[in-house]
């Protein structure tokens, strides 16, 4: 069988014959052109396995033949050489459709670590191939216009290493969509790792990020890896960005420009492959504006967006979503809507969208007879047909108070309050600051599940956080659901 053949297309003739030498040892057929003429001549007569381009030609720009080759080579990835320092040139090649980019000086690990990951993709993995020929089921349900674009989104953004930055209210499938992307992706067999940003103690953010050698600090008793390392060769998902400091927005930076990462306590840094996708519920480009988020990351993260609509906005999927959901909680067939349900679902906003769906099926699943729900069986916040619902970002007005806390509710409370701290004399100090500080976080996290019935989602908006919070906050006090 013939090896890979690559098209390296460089006027510089060292870069040009480095590049070669690498390929060929790599076991790759290579052909060269300098021009951007010699290119185009060359990729009408052979299909390319990758097509490696520097930026700047006598004939012109290496971004022409990026838009050419994504437009007319179906599937043949082309990458970028790109001058040191030069972040624009990168994105802007990422955002024509180049596969990935390589900064010169060209660290070789980097190009072969590059180059290996664009012959998968123009292989194409089991996963690829049945995403294009349509056959792959996909996890993100729904047939409306939007959920189809955004599948097909994502088809054509797995095929690239570019950083995508998911946009999306709360709970509208933005970890979802990015383990979508990764399962099509030719890096499907590697690890998906997503971290909330929101949910690690500042001082622990680089160790968890980047790892660190034994004894590099008190307690580091064994080498660790960060997530970089646990994502190599995979994708990392970075919930919940704008939430990362000012400080570890500069390290990360600093990691995604040169691929490398230094583990706390070691002296050399370590190259790591890694498809970055970010998301976040919050404007961030505002963020930027407000100086709550540096610029640059912004421009680095930021190359693709995707946007999740919210549920108000597709409610045609409501059908289809509630079926999938139903089926998963009670088995395929044993639970249905009864009348009347699809539209009063239909006339509510759902600001914690599909997560809140959920957890509405769920409960309403725990009172319904045989498996079928009914319009009573819903405890729906009240909502208006047309109302606008609100934005996850912004907390939402108090919910309408539930009539009657559940039991096991009521009691936690009744516990949670008969532990409570009793308020404290304006100058009095507790005991222990974190014993008090504990008491005082169950009291009113358990305050804000009574008044939803449990519904986190909506607990998470009254207490102006995200869901993810709350979840780990409910984890660290060891709070659950009751039993239905
Ligand atoms: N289109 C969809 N099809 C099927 N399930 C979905 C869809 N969108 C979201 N979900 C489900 O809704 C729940 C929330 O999704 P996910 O965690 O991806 O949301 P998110 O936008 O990342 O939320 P957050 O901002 O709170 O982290 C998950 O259980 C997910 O499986």
């Amino acid at each position: 069988m013939s090896s890979p053949r690559i098209l390296v297309v460089d006027d510089e003739a060292d870069l040009r014959e480095l590049l070669e030498i690498t390929l060929l040892k790599m076991g790759l057929d290579v052909d060269s052109a300098e021009t951007l003429g010699e290119a185009r001549a060359f990729l009408a007569k052979t299909d390319y396995a990758l097509v490696l381009t520097d930026m700047r030609l006598p004939d012109g720009l290496g971004i022409e033949l990026v838009r050419e080759v994504t437009a007319t080579c179906k599937g043949t990835p082309i990458a970028v050489v790109t001058a040191y320092g030069s972040a624009e040139n990168a994105v802007v090649a990422l955002k024509a459709g180049a596969f990935d980019y390589v900064t010169k000086p060209v660290a070789l690990d980097q190009l072969r670590i590059m180059v290996q990951s664009a012959l998968r993709v123009s292989a194409g993995t089991p996963g690829q191939a049945s995403a294009a020929a349509g056959t792959a089921p996909s996890r993100l349900i729904g047939n409306s216009p939007a959920m189809q674009g955004l599948r097909a989104q994502i088809a054509r953004l797995a095929r690239s290493m570019a950083p995508i930055s998911i946009t999306g209210e709360s709970g509208s499938g933005k970890e979802l969509a990015a383990r979508e992307i990764h399962a099509q992706s030719s890096r499907a067999a590697k690890p998906f790792i997503a971290v909330n940003c929101g949910a690690i103690p500042e001082a622990l953010m680089e160790a968890e990020f980047f790892g660190y050698r034994k004894g590099a600090f008190t307690g580091a008793a064994e080498d660790r890896d960060g997530f970089f390392q646990a994502a190599n060769g995979g994708t990392l998902m970075l919930d919940e960005v704008a939430d990362l400091p000012l400080a570890m927005q500069v390290k990360l930076l600093r990691a995604i420009q040169e691929r490398r990462v230094r583990k706390i306590g070691a002296t050399a840094e370590e190259p790591v492959d890694v498809r970055l996708i970010s998301a976040t519920h919050q404007d961030l480009a505002k963020c930027v504006e407000t100086g709550k988020f540096r610029q640059d990351l912004f421009y680095r993260l930021n190359v693709i967006e995707l946007s999740l609509p919210p549920l108000r906005e597709r409610l045609d999927d409501l059908g289809v979503l509630a079926d999938t959901v139903l089926a998963r909680l009670a088995g395929p067939g044993n639970a249905r809507l009864g009348e009347g349900v699809l539209e009063t679902l239909g006339a509510y906003s759902f600001p914690g969208n599909v997560r809140e769906l959920e957890n509405v099926l769920e409960r309403a699943l725990a009172f319904a007879n045989d498996g079928m729900i009914e319009v009573g069986d819903l405890s729906l916040k009240s909502a208006r047909p047309g109302e606008p619902a609100h934005s996850a970002a912004e907390p939402a007005a108090a919910p309408a108070p539930v009539a009657v806390a559940r039991a096991p509710v009521a009691s936690a409370m009744a516990e949670a309050s008969a532990q409570a701290p009793a308020s404290l004399a304006p100058d009095a100090l507790p005991s222990s600051l974190p014993d008090y500080l504990e008491q005082v976080e169950r009291d009113i996290i358990l305050r804000a599940l009574a008044q939803t019935n449990f519904n986190r989602t909506q607990a998470a908006q009254l207490l102006g956080i995200s869901f993810r919070q709350l979840r780990y906050q409910m984890q660290k006090l060891d709070i659950h659901a009751p039993e239905p």
